[in-house]
């Protein structure tokens, strides 16, 4: 098992965001978090990530405590997608995705020409070539988060956490994104807003509800009618579509005339 966490409980400010959350992730799954806004996915992923100190003996990666794990050892095991990543000095495209090699650098060792291929490969994958001498913070939103994942790509590491990874990304460079992580070796656990992306690329899907996980499983049996009314309070139709196979969730509006 690649990720695991046990009853982890994250309290801020006096309220308990997280409450006895226990999951886990297997070696080679695409798994999805999702869950209304406010839910906790964010916290469980900053925990995941040690953006937020988790209590010891509760987030496990590859079968080691987090707290127990130093930066470098982490980055060789996780790389993160995170939702904000505030950028305090400029740089360029490539170097931002050269980041990415931290982990497989000694010290001031400089930059090997695989790693600069490797970074371009991947900006290339996410569809970003040409784009390696712009400065990241003149680029847009969509861009940014594009360079993002290349750079967590780069890191080559077996698990990849990410926060949302097809915010600001127009439909087109959401499937493009998604579709770049599926043929990746890699262990994927994202948070993921869009119900049909979920259900279309991964196997497994947490639902979360204020702070707690309420149910786990193949898309087809959380992406349902009943946990879209009583989780989200949205009324919905699910289908399967004809042509990929997977479900599909139609939202039904309260004023809709014949629904
Ligand atoms: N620094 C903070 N101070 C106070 N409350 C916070 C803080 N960070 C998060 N929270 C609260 O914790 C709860 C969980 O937030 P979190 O960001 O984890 O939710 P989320 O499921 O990721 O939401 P979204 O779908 O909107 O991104 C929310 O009610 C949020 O307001």
């Amino acid at each position: 098992m690649q990720l695991s966490v046990k009853d982890l409980d994250y309290i801020i400010e006096g309220t308990k965001v997280l409450d006895a959350v226990s999951l886990c992730v297997e070696e080679g799954g695409f798994v999805g978090l999702i869950g209304p806004n406010g839910c906790g996915k964010s916290t469980l992923l900053k925990n995941i990530y040690k953006t937020y100190k988790p209590e010891r003996n509760a987030v496990f990666i590859s079968g080691k405590d987090v707290m127990e794990m130093p930066p470098k050892e982490m980055a060789g095991e996780v790389s993160v997608v995170a939702q904000e990543n505030n950028v305090e000095f400029d740089v360029e495209v490539l170097d931002m995705v050269m980041y990415g090699r931290y982990a497989h650098r000694r010290f001031l060792e400089g930059e090997k020409k695989e790693d600069i291929e490797l970074c371009r490969q991947f900006l290339r994958e996410v569809g970003m070539e040409g784009y390696e001498h712009r400065m990241y913070l003149s680029l847009s939103g969509g861009e940014k988060q594009r360079v993002l994942l290349a750079r967590a790509l780069t890191q080559q590491s077996r698990l990849i956490v990410l926060d949302e990874p097809t915010n600001h990304l127009d439909v087109r460079y959401q499937y493009l994104i998604m579709q770049t992580l599926k043929k990746q070796k890699i262990t994927v656990f994202s948070s993921i807003h869009d119900l049909n992306i979920a259900s279309m690329y991964c196997d497994k899907i947490i639902l979360m509800d204020r702070g707690r996980i309420v149910a786990v499983g193949r898309p087809e049996e959380i992406i349902t009618e009943k946990y879209m009314q009583e989780v989200f309070g949205v009324r919905s139709q699910i289908k399967v579509n004809e042509i990929t196979g997977k479900i599909q969730i139609y939202y039904l509006s309260d004023n809709c005339k014949d629904c």
